[in-house]
């Protein structure tokens, strides 16, 4: 029988959503035996910096995608929220299984609503997606970088001076926190998710024909849509993470619903539009120059020069 080496980052969350995902194979019957090899990524180890300026997506998926190359791993279990826009040459996402809740959850001291926070309450979050959006409804609070993976910073809200902090609800889910540690979940229409948040991607090489029979059999057709249209929309808009971007859709096998935000890191513009159509890839395409017409694009390409240039 085959044994599969599945890479993982060391994370508990990593290694939570690796060992989940090997149960799920094991469940369908695969005929592979597994082992896990832990890999430590640059974005483990950089901890003390912004994310978006060293380096930002890639830095979890590198070393990752080189041990693939090198036949030291047959896969790897991405945060698909994580993953480039676009994959290097003879990778491929094998298989995009059913998506966890795609929400961010708030959780303050003593459970303190978002709109109920006092003026000067200090938020932590690393996101510019997530710190535009709240400042554009609430301008009178404080957003303070927080690093850490979600056990570091459900800490940290309990020992520095923080009143809230948000982290994806994926995350919190997977790793079997009860929804009572969050105070609210965060609706969409408030604040837009991440690209692909709560999905998962399982990464491999394009001619591993063996493993994709399998890989395949776990794909959820509507999440697989979803992350595409808003891949799709992450890519044309060229946006990395150092330009507030969200995008969310949601399919019920025939139409989409996509729905995309490119804002300032002060939230001082924002620009936010929907679009249905059943072709994942052309409404990616489509949100993503209706925004570029309305000056989205020009807005990411001056932040980043501006970012660059710091
Ligand atoms: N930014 C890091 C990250 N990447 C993936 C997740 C978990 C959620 C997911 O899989 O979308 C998280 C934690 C968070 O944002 O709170």
């Amino acid at each position: 029988m085959r044994k599969i080496i599945v890479g993982s980052r060391r994370s508990k969350l990593a290694l939570t959503q690796t060992n989940w995902f090997i149960n799920e194979l094991k469940a369908a019957g695969a005929p592979f035996e597994f082992e896990v090899k832990e890999i430590v990524t640059k974005g483990d180890q950089i901890l003390d910096v912004q994310l978006s300026k060293v380096g930002g997506k890639g830095l979890f998926v590198k070393e990752i995608e080189q041990a693939l190359y090198d036949k030291e791993i047959d896969f790897a279990v991405h945060s698909m929220k994580d993953m480039p826009a676009v994959l290097p040459e003879g990778l491929v996402i094998g298989c995009i299984p059913p998506r966890e809740d795609a929400r961010d959850a708030f959780i303050s001291k003593g459970h303190v609503k978002f709109a109920e926070l006092p003026a000067g309450a200090v938020v932590g979050t690393s996101s510019l997606r997530r710190s535009a959006q709240l400042l554009t409804v609430r301008p009178d609070i404080e957003i303070k970088w927080i690093r850490g993976n979600v056990d570091t910073r459900l800490a940290k809200l309990e020992t520095e001076e923080y009143d809230a902090i948000i982290l994806a609800a994926a995350g919190l889910k997977r790793l079997g926190w009860s929804d009572d540690v969050v105070t609210e979940f965060l609706p969409v229409e408030h604040c837009l998710p991440a690209v692909a948040q709560g999905s998962l991607g399982i990464e491999c090489r394009g001619d591993d024909a063996e493993l994709l029979a399998e890989l395949g059999k776990l794909t959820d057709p509507s999440t697989w849509q979803e992350a595409h249209a808003e891949r799709a929309f992450l890519a044309a808009m060229d946006g990395g993470c150092q330009v507030p971007i969200a995008g969310y859709a949601t399919s019920n096998g025939g139409e989409m619903t996509l729905t995309g935000l490119v804002a300032a890191p002060d939230a001082s513009v924002l620009y936010k539009e929907t679009v249905v159509g059943t072709d994942a890839q052309k409404i990616g395409e489509e949100l993503a120059a209706i925004l570029t017409e309305q000056g989205a694009f020009e807005l990411i390409q001056r932040v980043k020069a501006e970012q660059d240039a710091k």
